[in-house]
């Protein structure tokens, strides 16, 4: 193994397996921590792990665990995802694990970047904007667990991080790979080991990861890793997959501004069952009826509990958001083991802690990446009879749900 990844989500983790198998390298996501020895043909392993809203000192616990085992496969380099979004809060998990990991490593030069273009997502001036919005404008300061109420990523890094904050600046990633690592030098002489880093276009992450040859770690949306399978002297190339026949279902649990306009899309054109947080607590609604209803329906049948944010709000209020995103994301996960049972092949899941839930409940220990649907979200087969695809909360166009049937092989 090359290159060794830690994801601090599922659909995340997927999102980064899909930048580097597109770029030519032989991936496969594993979910949690393997106990087994990766295959002798993976050149990246991306350690899919639930940790960014779980308590820091667990999350660096189980990153630290994961780059043992990568450490294991021999990895050359270690690359640390969370979200381009930088979903996070003040207690981190950005921060905390980026220090242990960068402590671990012995690393001094730690490239902070979650750009992702193609989705959107850029940083000028270290801050982070979401197509032309900042973050905290984006939809983002209402998420339900990481409201990011601020775009500044030196301030909120520096809030998260035991470390010095440093800068790398567009007018200098515009001049290329020399004049980055020069910068990047030059921050670290000055006393900065985390450094957030401009990025706007795809060639500026080419470039970054260019300059990032060699470093042992590197932290960051899947935008930065474009330019890492070069690095190893890989190419790019097409990613194989297989369709599968059988039946398909739906199930989102994301909130996002992105999964509420494709629900609405859906909901028009296909069965949809709408399921309340107050029924799942109260056991009214079953991930066995659910899960029922959705074998029953043809076509592309949805469940979902994607609500606006004052909804959400009144939910938290009344149960408390730990204990309603726990039973959601139980109930999720629950909902998916019956639809295996009953025979479902095709299983779509919407949200990143939604999409946690369901690939842990399924008892998924890897998965074989597939062909892109939108950017960000790859086909995945997870067994011989079983396709799925995580979609981040805030990706994919307004018809994704449909799209990403067509590309599982739903006719
Ligand atoms: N109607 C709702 N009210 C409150 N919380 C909800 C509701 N629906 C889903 N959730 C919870 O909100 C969180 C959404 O997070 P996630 O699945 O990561 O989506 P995203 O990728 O959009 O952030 C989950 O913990 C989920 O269980
Ligand atoms: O980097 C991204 O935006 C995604 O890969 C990701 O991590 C999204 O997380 P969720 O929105 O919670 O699915």
């Amino acid at each position: 193994m090359l290159l060794g990844c830690i994801g601090d989500d599922f659909t995340g983790s997927s999102d980064l397996a899909n930048t580097l198998a597109k770029a030519g390298m032989r991936t496969v996501q594993y979910s949690g921590v393997p106990t087994d020895p990766a295959g002798a043909d993976v050149q990246a392993g991306v350690v899919a792990l639930k940790s960014r809203s779980i308590d820091p000192q667990e999350a660096i616990r189980q990153s630290l665990e994961a780059l043992a085992w990568l450490q294991a496969q021999g990895c050359e380099q270690i690359f640390f995802k969370y979200c381009s979004t930088f979903d996070s809060t003040a207690d981190g998990n950005i921060g905390p694990v980026a220090d242990a990991l960068a402590d671990a490593l012995k690393a001094d030069n730690v490239i902070v970047c979650p750009a992702f273009p193609g989705a959107g997502r850029s940083v000028y001036q270290g801050y982070l904007f979401v197509k032309d919005a900042l973050l905290n404008e984006s939809g983002m300061e209402n998420h339900p667990l990481t409201p990011m109420k601020d775009a500044n990523l030196r301030r909120l890094m520096a809030a998260q991080s035991g470390n010095s904050v440093g800068h790398v600046p567009a007018e200098v990633v515009f001049e290329g790979t020399k004049a980055i690592r020069a910068r990047m030098e030059a921050e670290k002489a000055a006393g900065h080991r985390m450094l957030i880093v401009d990025a706007l276009r795809d060639s500026d992450l080419m470039e970054i990861g260019a300059a990032a040859k060699g470093l042992p770690l590197i932290t960051g949306g899947s935008g930065v890793a474009l330019g890492l399978p070069a690095n190893f002297g890989i190419a790019p190339a097409d990613v194989p997959w297989t369709p599968q026949n059988g039946k398909t279902a739906l199930l989102s649990g994301s909130c996002s501004v992105a999964t509420r306009g494709q629900i609405a899309y859906h909901v028009a054109r296909h069965p949809s069952l709408k399921i309340d947080p107050a029924d799942v607590i109260s056991g009214a609604q079953t991930p066995q009826a659910t899960a029922q209803w959705l074998f029953e329906n043809d076509g592309l049948p949805l469940a979902y509990s994607s609500a606006d944010p004052a909804d959400v709000a009144a939910v938290q209020e009344k149960f408390g958001s730990d204990t309603a995103a726990n039973a959601i994301e139980t109930f999720f996960g629950q909902t998916a083991v019956c639809l295996a049972e009953l025979g479902v092949t095709r299983i779509l899941t919407a949200g990143g802690e939604t999409s946690g839930a369901v690939v842990e409940a399924l008892d998924i220990q890897t998965l074989e990446i597939g062909p892109e649907i939108d950017p960000g979200v790859p086909a995945l087969r997870a067994g011989d009879d079983l396709v799925i695809a995580l979609k981040s909360g805030n990706f994919g166009a307004e018809d994704y749900f449909e799209k990403a049937a067509n590309v599982l092989g739903q006719n």
